[in-house]
């Protein structure tokens, strides 16, 4: 039987034990009613007998914060511009969310725990990482202290995990060498996660229905893209897709088995089987294949 076609709860029952690193974008999350569905689907399949890790963005509700604290920003190649005080509000506003998170998804039945930068059993940085430029229309940009993440403490996570629990993860990062904050942006935050864990699934939840090859034409939209037609589509990305798309590359390059965009504005969408039928999934493309 195609997987498909198979009834509801069968495909979940196939899946039991594997990995699902979920994360949950800032703009879904400004939903009241989309995060209660998104907690209940996290429980569903933790019961359902799978290991979900959600991650957390918060975006526009960094941006707001630095508006009402009259502290300047902004995005290049889909990136903060971060400066060592906005810094301090981006790790203030995602411990906030993570722990609103993680009270829905106890609310929701799950025993979930809000991991920071410094979880305690460990003393040290759950994403250490370095700080990354970008280049925008052939120019470099310096980002400040946005960077990526280097090492992700997998075994506090997989401890977590292990212990029953539902681990939410806010993705700020502490610099190697200097132990300053870093902004790491949060769909490469998970996809790191994802290959640390070396997670089953990685599935991004946004806003938009998926990836358009043509943005903003709405007929362009891509339910399947391998890593070879990805890599050569990312330099015509723009804004937010540019991390996302190179989050699910590099997850499914590192050893991630499936990598998706999911639109998380369609309630229950984590419930849809197979995982990221209502969104873009990225394939590895079979070794000895042309591309
Ligand atoms: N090619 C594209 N396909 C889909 N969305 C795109 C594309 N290029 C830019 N976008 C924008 O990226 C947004 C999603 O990224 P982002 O705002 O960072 O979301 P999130 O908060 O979920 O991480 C979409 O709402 C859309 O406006
Ligand atoms: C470096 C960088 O851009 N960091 C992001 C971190 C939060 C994030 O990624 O949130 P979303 O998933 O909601 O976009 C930021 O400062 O907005």
């Amino acid at each position: 039987m195609a997987e498909h076609d198979m009834p509801a709860g069968e495909w979940l029952d196939q899946h039991r034990g594997e990995t699902v690193v979920v994360k949950f974008g800032g703009n879904a999350m400004v939903d009241d009613a989309l995060s209660r569905a998104f907690a209940e689907d996290i429980v569903a399949l933790q019961q359902a007998g799978l290991r979900p890790i959600v991650t957390h963005g918060g975006g526009p509700q960094i941006s707001a914060e630095l508006v009402a604290r009259g502290i300047p920003s902004e995005f290049r190649g889909g990136l903060r511009v971060t400066s060592p005080d906005a810094a301090v509000v981006v790790r203030d506003v995602l411990a906030r969310l993570g722990t609103e998170l993680a009270a829905q998804l106890r609310a929701a039945g799950g025993d979930a725990i809000a991991l920071a930068a410094e979880p305690p059993s460990q003393g040290g940085a759950l994403f250490a990482g370095r700080r990354i430029g970008t280049v925008v229309n052939g120019q470099p940009v310096d980002l400040g202290w946005a960077g990526e993440a280097t090492t992700v403490d997998a075994a506090s996570i997989a401890a977590v995990l292990d212990s029953g629990r539902i681990p939410v993860v806010s993705a700020i990062g502490i610099e190697e060498g200097t132990g300053d904050l870093l902004n790491i942006n949060a769909d490469s935050a998970a996809g790191s996660l994802a290959v640390a864990v070396q997670a089953d699934w990685l599935l991004l939840l946004t806003d938009v229905a998926g990836l358009y090859r043509d943005w903003p034409n709405r007929d362009s939209l891509v339910t399947t893209i391998d890593t070879v037609e990805l890599t050569g589509l990312l330099p015509s990305l723009e804004a937010g897709m540019i991390p996302k798309m190179t989050a699910c590359l590099s997850a499914v390059e590192g050893g991630v088995g499936h990598a998706a965009i999911v639109d998380g504005r369609i309630p229950h969408t984590l419930l849809a089987e197979p995982f990221g039928t209502s969104g873009t999934t990225v394939t590895r493309l079979a070794e000895g294949t042309a591309p």
